[in-house]
């Protein structure tokens, strides 16, 4: 006769199978960011230190857990969130994923106190290695898609704000500037956070104009800044070296010095002049040759351009171009975007 399981050894079974289920969840979840660095970045050091953390995940992953496994009694099985069915970009992969370790390291962490407290402290220094793992691939994201980027539009405040962005989105533009030099910080904030929201669903990367403290509130990706704005080095202790920081130049002694301060990307300009910028002097193309030749980070052309001018600035060498008006006064931004992508793209087609 098979003696009935006591209490505390259904308690030990219970704790066995949740060690299990979440050695299995932290394991996979690491497996999907690894391909991710290695057949989507190409990148053998990230990884190589996914496979690593996966290594030490499956080294706690005794038999004895394993035989705990009851799959056809486990409710769980059939719960799935619609959220889970449908992911919008490879970014919200990486983050549901990175979430999902986490939340598997930390589960772990808290029950194998129970178990073994030597596992209960590697699962702790594990997830702090995710932490930093997931820092560094979103760190190396973000610069990916800013050197792919070729348009760049900067928002102007408008009644209709979240369509036009929309709308160019929809058109191909993955790199967006919130700018509003007149709106009270609460606005500000709500429409940041929308912004980001709208960016994130489409993969494209959000930075705020001049506030790196807004920038920081909504998670931006970095923060646009002036030269007579915050210096860098403050704003690159604020943000960490994982967020972008661009810097408007307008002559050769800036673009030196921004390049010099590591700042990931300049503004170029304004090479022709714009109402958007009244009263600034304009740069002309003379600018823009020079950065062509001397520029080793990426930079935006800005000020005046449009689709009529755009291959004056693209014949002076610009592979990328930033805009206002031309998108938020646009009557069929999808259609502008389009066009614009399309004439940047001419030249050297893969960036
Ligand atoms: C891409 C890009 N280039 C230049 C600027 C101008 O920034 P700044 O000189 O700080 O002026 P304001 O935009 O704050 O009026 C920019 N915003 N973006
Ligand atoms: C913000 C800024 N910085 C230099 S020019 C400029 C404005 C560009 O606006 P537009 O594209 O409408 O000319
Ligand atoms: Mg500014």
């Amino acid at each position: 006769m098979v003696e009935p399981y006591s209490q505390k050894e259904q308690i030990q079974q219970v704790v066995y199978r949740i060690l299990d289920a979440n050695l299995d969840r932290a394991r996979e979840g690491l497996r999907i960011i690894e391909e991710w660095c290695r057949f989507g970045l190409n990148n053998a050091q990230l990884a190589l230190e996914c496979k690593r953390l996966r290594q030490e995940v499956a080294k706690w992953h005794t038999p004895e857990l394993r035989a705990a496994r009851d799959t056809p009694g486990d409710p769980g099985t059939e719960l799935t969130h619609p959220q889970e069915e449908q992911r919008a970009s490879i970014k919200s992969v990486l983050q549901a994923n990175f979430c999902r370790i986490e939340e598997a390291l930390r589960v772990l962490e808290e029950y194998s106190k129970l178990y073994h407290p030597t596992m209960a402290k590697a699962c702790k220094q594990m997830r702090y290695q995710v932490y930093t793992l997931e820092s560094s691939l979103m760190g190396h994201q973000r610069h990916q898609l800013l050197w792919r980027s070729r348009l760049y539009l900067v928002t102007s405040p408008s009644e209709t704000l979240l369509n036009n962005v929309e709308a160019a989105l929809k058109g191909g533009l993955t790199l967006l500037q919130y700018r509003d030099k007149t709106a009270d910080d609460s606005l500000r904030l709500e429409q940041a956070r929308k912004l980001r929201q709208l960016c994130h669903i489409y993969g494209a990367l959000f930075i705020v104009n001049d506030r790196v403290d807004v920038a920081l509130a909504v998670d931006a990706d970095g923060v646009h800044l002036g030269q007579q704005d915050m210096p860098i080095a403050v704003a690159r202790q604020l943000l960490g070296s994982q967020r972008l920081i661009g810097l408007s130049t307008t002559n050769k002694e800036e673009m030196q010095a921004a390049i010099a301060e590591g700042v990931d990307y300049i503004g170029v300009g304004p090479v022709y002049e714009t109402p958007t910028k009244l009263g600034k002097v304009a740069t002309g193309l003379e600018y823009v040759s020079y950065a062509a030749k001397n520029c080793s980070i990426p930079w935006f052309a800005i000020g005046g351009i449009d689709a009529n001018n755009i291959n004056d600035v693209i014949d002076a060498g610009a592979e990328r171009v930033a805009v206002v008006r031309s998108l938020m006064q646009a009557e069929q931004p999808t259609l502008v975007t389009q066009y614009l992508l399309s004439q940047l793209n001419r030249i050297k087609p893969e960036l």
